[in-house]
């Protein structure tokens, strides 16, 4: 059994970091990665250059000294977008992608699209410029069953937009089904998908059964057992084109345990172990470091980080059950099974 295992630096191709004293806050917990992908939603969203720049300075400021973490910036894809910032921020090295939320699919999207020819124009901008389209798969149509609103979206939404915009690369963010896995797979080399931590772990029974557990949901939900291990599959498989996106998304209890709880599940201090544990129990722990630290980069055509980290195997680690943000405390994400692995200092 292996009780050590060094990989290449890991990256999170998609992370809430916030603002503010939650910003201070969860920060600290992923400064230890190479690179992150960080979503603009915020209140109000990341939408212009300038404002990502302006963000990147605050997640600066909330680095801990000797942070390696370096933040790649999004930009909140609008209907009134202009393509030539988005261009202009992309060309001047400031941000490595564009972020679509289908408006009032998750957290903070209410600024999101409503109508997608009105992004056309931005589209076939990034298109023409290799610029990555990072996607909330859901639908919002009310009528349609919030189980299958992932699968819905990869027909009605998402081939649409391909196949009017040759050459656009998409990012299928936080895949929770077998019909997302299916579709990245199937679609050639312009699109790739992440897969969450928690969604490895959990299906919708961690949800639902034996009481609501608020801190189990998120957007997309959990889905079935048989989805949980289509993306247990594709996770470990090794394929290029799926890499790991935490989705690290923290809220305070307060706004979790409430009769409208909301969505996001807070991973960002215990992923990377947990991530190791559930390799080894698939039997794939040589498959580890091309989700968490290659295909990424290869996606996104960056080069792996140039230094490595050490996972330590060895007795059952304690992770704090909750961080204090400001007045608030946030929970962190419980696997439900002993953890093993800790990423050495
Ligand atoms: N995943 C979530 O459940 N929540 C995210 C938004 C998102 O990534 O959809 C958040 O910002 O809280
Ligand atoms: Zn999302
Ligand atoms: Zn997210």
């Amino acid at each position: 059994m292996n009780t050590s295992l060094t990989i290449t630096r890991p990256d999170d191709w998609h992370l809430h970091l916030r603002d503010g004293p939650m910003l201070a806050a969860v920060a600290p917990h992923s400064a230890r990665l190479g690179r992150a992908i960080i979503m603009p939603n915020l209140v109000p969203p990341v939408v212009t250059g300038a404002e990502a720049a302006a963000y990147r300075q605050r997640i600066l400021a909330a680095l801990p000294p000797g942070a390696t973490l370096r933040p790649l910036m999004t930009l909140y894809l609008t209907e009134t977008t202009d393509p030539a910032d988005v261009l202009a921020a992309h060309a001047a090295g400031l941000i490595a992608a564009v972020k679509l939320y289908p408006a009032g699919a998750t957290t903070n999207s209410a600024s999101g699209v409503r109508d997608f020819d009105r992004v056309r124009g931005v589209l076939e901008a990034m298109a023409g410029a290799g610029i990555p389209l990072c996607v909330h798969g859901e639908v919002t149509d009310p009528a349609v069953d919030i189980f299958d609103r992932e699968a819905v979206f990869l027909d009605r939404v998402l081939e649409p937009i391909r196949r009017r915009t040759p050459g656009l690369r998409v990012v299928m963010e936080h895949i929770t089904t077998r019909d997302g896995i299916d579709y990245v797979r199937a679609g050639g080399e312009d699109i790739g998908g992440t897969i969450t931590t928690h969604h490895l772990v959990i299906n919708r029974n961690h949800i639902l059964a034996g009481g609501i557990r608020p801190h189990y949901y998120c957007l997309p939900v959990a889905k079935r057992e048989a989805h949980r291990l289509a993306l247990l599959e594709a996770a470990t498989s090794g394929e290029g084109r799926f890499f790991a996106g935490t989705d690290s998304a923290p809220h305070p209890d307060r706004a979790k345990e409430s009769a409208c709880g909301c969505a996001g599940c807070f991973t960002a201090p215990n992923w990377l172990p947990i991530l190791a544990e559930v390799f080894e129990a698939a039997g794939a722990l040589d498959r580890l470091e091309a989700f968490t630290s290659l295909n990424g980069p290869a996606f996104y055509r960056m080069d792996p980080n140039p230094d490595r980290v050490t996972l330590t195997r060895g007795e059952a680690v304690r992770f704090p059950a909750s961080i204090t943000a400001g007045d608030e405390t946030v929970t962190v994400f419980d696997p439900g099974f002993p953890i093993h692995w800790h990423l050495d200092d």
